[in-house]
């Protein structure tokens, strides 16, 4: 928790929802109290203010990007303060050609004057993990010609030749370069990769997308400036791996450095994502893989603007992840609470703590959008949402999930049971995702991945199997699924009845099921190699017409 003390700029704007048909749920930032919407009947009292599509189609719909020589209208700038922060992900920012069509769409929003925060490009942080492995079994004086090194290297170099980027960046980036290449060399000599280097590690990613990203804008002349979020701030706990950020340093830090620039031309600044400074030990930190829309929202609530976008390369939060229902569709409209849910139990679009922010904050939005489909309206996540005809809203998997049974020794009505079984996995730094208990015995499920880079191991079960010794008797089973219903809990019954009728039909058995006090999820724990035939048939009864 933490309180603002940033206040916004416009403290006369305030968010308006509006359901225009063809332009669903379109959010807006009203310059007056009384200004709402144009385009239908039911609401026209928009007046001078534009729909996104028409500010859209203003720029080159089709999505196609400028060539190189071209020179972009800058986005706002003669809008004062910063009014959205926007984010690209690795998707996004794939390679010069995708950093181009970022630009574009950062044009194409005059009535705004951006934040830009970006992830490193393509799959970068995932191979700067995968050499930091193989330094590991690499001699130093090899180090050079390790492939996802080489890989790296040669795409940013690519990248940087395409963009046509400035010397100064060029001296950056192979800087950057060689002291990648030096820090894999140490990680050689010292036979050792700590959570810390590897956060230092994986830092490169972002420090050389933000350079040449920024370059490319200067190029096209939009001013541009490039941040490192840990000299800029952004200060979280020492926890390497998933630091958690302190709100109370981070928030006027963050805003005083990104409005107290010095006099001059407004610039577009351009964001680290992903990266912070540790309290105690000044060192880079991470923020959990995808922690680059954590940054964003961060950013968003310190300078206290409208909105934060999140561009990925789906049409935005969609009924289930895609690469499990290719007929999944877009979600309209999400509560934070819904979408926190929904990353948490396993939906990889956000940031399980990409909502904290937002939650805390005034009136900020949060919006998921496409960068290769800008047209498609996208998820909005407020506060609130009319639920009267919402029913099941997405389907998630998580898997590799491990199941616990813990089961009193003692006699019935012992109390103090929950809190000591509780204390057993704060001892062992365990976190628990779902729960279900009776008086003498209680069943969770253990988060598969505390640390992101890596799942529970053997040694840790058997350890929390010992500690339970005298206390209760301790089982476990590996290979779990946690199929998570985002729904309308006021239809608990009704979307129950369903579910069974379905997994009955499928020869799936529930092993354990929870609804908790969360208003939003039920959660059913099904046989790992069940869960995504679960997910399936599920999400082909809730929204497939045919069903
Ligand atoms: N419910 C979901 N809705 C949308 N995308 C999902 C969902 N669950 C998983 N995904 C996956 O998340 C991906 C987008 O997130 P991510 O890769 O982190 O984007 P980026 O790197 O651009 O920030 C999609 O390509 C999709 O495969
Ligand atoms: N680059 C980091 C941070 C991030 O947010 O990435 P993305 O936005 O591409 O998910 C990662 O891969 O985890």
């Amino acid at each position: 928790m933490y309180t603002r003390t940033v206040p916004s700029h416009r403290p006369a704007d305030r968010l308006c929802l509006c359901s225009c048909p063809g332009q669903q749920y379109t959010q807006k930032r009203c310059v007056s109290p009384d200004v709402v919407c144009s385009a239908t009947p039911t609401c026209r009292r928009l007046g001078n203010f534009r729909l996104r599509a028409e500010s859209q189609s203003a720029s080159s719909i089709g999505g196609k990007a400028p060539p190189p020589e071209a020179v972009l209208k800058p986005p706002g700038t003669d809008v004062e303060q910063i009014s959205v922060v926007m984010k690209f992900g690795g998707s996004s920012v794939a390679d010069a050609a995708r950093m181009l069509e970022v630009a574009d769409i950062i044009c194409s929003f005059p009535e705004h004057r951006p934040c830009v925060v970006l992830s490193a490009m393509g799959k970068t942080t995932n191979l700067l993990l995968q050499a930091g492995n193989d330094a590991l079994s690499t001699d130093p004086q090899d180090i050079h010609a390790l492939a996802p090194l080489r890989a790296i290297q040669e795409g940013h170099r690519q990248a940087a030749t395409t963009i046509q980027a400035d010397d100064r960046t060029l001296k950056q980036v192979e800087r950057l370069l060689a002291e990648l290449q030096q820090l894999l060399v140490g990680i050689s000599i010292m036979q050792e990769l700590t959570l810390r280097a590897q956060d230092s590690l994986v830092s490169f990613g972002e420090r050389l997308s933000t350079r040449l990203f920024a370059a490319l804008l200067n190029n096209k002349g939009v001013a541009a400036k490039q941040y490192d979020a840990f000299d800029m701030g952004v200060t979280t706990t020492d926890v390497f791996g998933a630091a958690d950020v302190l709100y109370e340093r981070t928030l006027p830090a963050v805003h005083a450095a990104l409005t107290l620039a010095p006099a001059g031309q407004p610039h577009v600044p351009v964001v680290t994502g992903f990266l912070g400074r540790g309290v105690n030990t000044g060192a880079i930190t991470t923020l959990g893989r995808g922690g680059s829309d954590l940054t964003a929202t961060v950013i968003a609530a310190a300078l206290g603007v409208a909105e934060a976008q999140v561009w990925k390369d789906v049409d935005g939060v969609l009924t289930s992840d895609p690469r499990i229902v290719t007929s999944a569709r877009p979600v309209p409209l999400l509560t934070y609470e819904e979408a926190t849910e929904l990353a948490f139990f396993g939906a990889t679009v956000l940031h399980p703590l990409a909502m904290q922010p937002a939650l805390q904050s005034d009136a900020l939005a949060v919006r998921v959008m496409n960068s290769y489909n800008r047209h498609a309206p996208g998820t909005l996540i407020a506060r609130q949402r009319d639920m009267s005809n919402a029913t099941m809203t997405s389907i998630v998997l998580k898997s590799g999930v491990t199941l616990m049974d813990v089961v009193s020794t003692r006699m019935l009505g012992q109390f103090g049971f929950l809190a000591t079984v509780f204390n057993v996995f704060r001892d062992n730094q365990i976190s628990v995702d779902v729960v279900a208990t009776s008086e003498i015995s209680i069943s969770l499920t253990l988060d598969p991945s505390k640390v992101w880079t890596r799942g529970l191991i053997d040694e840790e079960l058997d350890a929390l199997v010992t500690a339970f010794e005298g206390i209760a008797r301790c089982s476990y089973q590996r290979g779990m699924s946690i199929i998570s219903l985002i729904c309308n809990i006021q239809r608990t019954s009704l979307i129950l009845e369903r579910v069974f009728r379905v997994l009955g039909r499928e020869g799936i058995n529930v092993k354990m099921m929870s609804q908790g006090a969360s208003k939003t999820n039920i959660s059913l724990i099904v046989d790992e190699s069940q869960g995504r035939h679960a997910v399936q048939c599920l999400h082909s009864e809730f929204f497939d017409a045919q069903c």
